[in-house]
């Protein structure tokens, strides 16, 4: 306690924080957790809670949600989001599994371990106010987007959706229940939901934890099963710690203590925007060089190689390209610039700001590149873009830098601007092009494909917006070998090599669900017969409601192109490369790629007669 400023222990007393959970033993013994709500089906809520019941087959977790078809959805075999390896989980939480027996050793006869049968733990509904009332802790995982309009448009946070929940929190959580923020808050929020608790409850205590999620899209699993770390923040009380040490325990049954890091309620908040504001500026930092490198002919991919090799920078987010997109970076960046300029700190909100600046630079130079390649004009051209997601192996179109730049190609009026992207579902693309671009997106000239060849075919420019390895062509990085018997990796706290067989496992006598998992994993690929269920575990999936569009694409097209159905046999197989052969033929001369992703060995690329511009190398003709 020594180690926290008074001024904050005193203002979160003050917020009355500090007051006795119900569901202690005592005032201040154990808190028993038996039910867990999480508040937000969305891109955190969902695989959050499946991996928190996947983990704690003893909790009961109720997912809730206002928006009744992604309930539906989450209900179906079809979730409403993508991400490697969710469905597995999904599947064992929610629909519970079946005993199943193996070998405990690779190469062994026999069944002689088992994993034992399991009722399912993992809810999805929209009964909002009845899942809460009986929670034990209350996840919020709603979305905090930027706001758009009124005091502090374009950086402060629009707190509707948190404050919309807060107080139906308010309303229904038992006395005692421990209200947890997963969305990423401005830095100070939890005051704020203790004066709305206080104010519809008043002399009930609550106690509030901070425990922002650090997952990224399309490695969502792993990071949640393999996470670097988890960050809890409290009260600096008593019952402050008490509470921490009840969410603490949840995490324990799958992440070992010294990764989960306990702070004080202000540290956790900051700490999320910071995390990611730092992530965001490695990747300005690398694009503004890559303006550079053009200028001067170095290569920004030997810079960033040569820079990043020294263990006090580091080799990670430092892929220069068309810039982040996706729903966190800019709106975590912008908060901390509003945060810094409402406490009179403008010199810290402009350095921040230049972040975005710098992003949004990248990505417009790019654009700009294209069109002047294509001599200013797109007039009577079918330009293609590969990649639609704002990153690899997700479905998560949010802030895609792709979308700008398809705003900007289409006022140079092109005969066609045709799409594909290998995780998305075309048709879902389609509505949200319409959504997002309004009446320009309606004029015909914008085709979702469901393979890249159709999508490819006749066109003068191919444009790789999302690092997707389908698109190279060249080999994708190989991580480094992991020896067999990933139970070394496994103590290391690292995800094992799904082609090492797992066994035997650490702890032959109690497996872990992870270790299960590992097993599944390794089978389904050694396997190669399409079996989604090698241990014989699972149970039948439910229906998909009538108006799924995973199913509607299915129906209509068998060449989906899309990865949002898979059961896991496909899934986890290796993505096979686009065919850039069959491509460059069929391409219209002058044929083009511009690669925002540094996924394309220009050299190869260039002896099937194509151009390639590249961020952040110079022009080679
Ligand atoms: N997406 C990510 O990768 C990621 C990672 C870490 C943290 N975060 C943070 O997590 C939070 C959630 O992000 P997300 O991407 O999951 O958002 P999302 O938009 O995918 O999901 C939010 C969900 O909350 C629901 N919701 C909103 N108001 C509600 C209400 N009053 N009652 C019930 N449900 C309500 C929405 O219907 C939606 O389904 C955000 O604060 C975000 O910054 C996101
Ligand atoms: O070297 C790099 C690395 C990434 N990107 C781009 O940066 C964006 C974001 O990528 P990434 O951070 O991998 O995905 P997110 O899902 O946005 O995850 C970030 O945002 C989440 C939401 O807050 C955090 O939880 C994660 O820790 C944080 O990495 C994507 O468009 C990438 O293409 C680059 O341009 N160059």
């Amino acid at each position: 306690m020594s180690s926290i400023p008074e001024a904050v222990v005193s203002s979160v007393k003050s917020l009355g924080l500090n007051g006795s959970s119900a569901h202690t033993n005592g005032t201040l013994g154990d808190v028993v957790v038996k039910n867990i709500c999480c508040v937000g089906a969305g891109y955190v809520g969902g695989p959050t809670a499946a991996v928190v019941a996947f983990q704690n087959p003893h909790i009961r977790v109720t997912v809730v949600d206002r928006d009744e078809t992604r309930i539906r959805r989450w209900n179906s075999k079809h979730p409403p989001i993508y991400e490697p390896g969710l469905r597995d989980i999904v599947r064992i939480a929610r629909d519970g599994g079946r005993q199943a027996s193996f070998a405990s050793k690779p190469e062994a006869e026999g069944q002689d371990a088992t994993v034992q049968d399991r009722p399912a733990n993992l809810f999805f509904t929209t009964d909002v106010g009845k899942s809460i009332s009986e929670a034990d802790i209350v996840l919020v995982a709603v979305n905090t987007p930027t706001k758009y309009r009124g005091v502090g448009a374009g950086s402060a946070t629009d707190m509707t959706a948190f404050e919309a929940v807060t107080g139906v929190v308010a309303q229904y959580a038992r006395e005692g229940a421990i209200i947890v923020e997963k969305s990423t808050v401005p830095c100070r929020t939890a005051q704020l939901v203790a004066d709305t608790l206080s104010m519809h409850r008043p002399g009930v205590h609550f106690e509030i934890l901070s425990n922002p999620e650090f997952l990224a899209a399309g490695t969502a699993v792993g990071d949640l099963l393999y996470p670097d770390r988890i960050l809890i923040g409290s009260a600096p009380t008593e019952s402050g710690k008490k509470a921490a040490e009840a969410l603490v325990k949840v995490y324990a049954s799958w992440v070992s203590r010294e990764r989960i890091l306990t702070t004080n309620v202000w540290s956790s908040e900051l700490a999320k925007l910071v995390a990611n504001s730092m992530l965001a500026q490695r990747i300005s930092s690398i694009n503004s060089i890559s303006a550079v490198c053009e200028q001067t002919g170095a290569d920004v991919d030997e810079v960033a190689k040569a820079v990043g090799v020294d263990p006090r920078i580091g080799n990670k987010f430092l892929v220069a390209g068309i810039g982040f997109g996706g729903s966190c970076f800019k709106k975590d960046v912008l908060n901390l610039v509003y945060l810094a300029d409402t406490m009179g700190l403008p010199e810290v909100g402009e350095y921040w700001r230049q972040v975005v600046k710098m992003n949004e630079y990248a990505r417009d130079r790019f654009t700009n590149r294209i069109i002047k390649c294509l001599n200013n004009t797109l007039v009577g051209k079918k330009v293609t873009i590969l990649g639609f997601a704002f990153k690899k192996n997700t479905s998560d179109t949010r802030e895609a830098p792709a979308l700008e730049m398809i705003k900007t190609l289409l006022e140079e009026r092109p005969r066609e601007i045709a799409v594909f992207d290998p995780c998305c579902n075309p048709l879902v693309v389609k509505e949200e092009i319409k959504l997002l671009l309004g009446p320009v997106a309606d004029q015909g000239n914008i085709h979702v494909y469901g393979n890249a060849i159709d999508a490819c075919n006749n066109s003068t420019a191919v444009v790789i917006a999302t690092e997707f390895d389908e698109f190279r062509n060249q080999p994708a990085p190989t991580p480094a070998p992991v020896a067999a018997g990933a139970p070394v990796a496994k103590m290391l706290g690292r995800k094992p090599n799904p082609k090492a067989d797992p066994r035997p496992f650490v702890n032959p006598s109690v497996p872990t669900e992870n270790d299960f998992l590992a097993l599944h994993k390794h089978l389904v690929q050694l396997d190669g017969q399409d079996n989604d269920d090698p241990l014989d575990r699972y149970n039948v999936e439910p229906d998909c409601p009538e108006d799924c569009p995973d199913c509607k694409q299915y129906r209509e097209s068998k060449d989906t192109g899309f990865a949002t159905g898979m059961g896991s046999a496909e899934e986890y197989k290796p993505r096979e490369r686009i065919d850039w052969v069959h491509i460059a033929d069929h391409m219209a001369k002058p044929r083009w790629v511009f690669d925002g992703r540094g996924v394309i060995d220009s050299r190869e690329m260039e002896k099937l007669g194509v151009r390639v511009e590249s961020v952040g190398r110079q022009h080679r003709f």
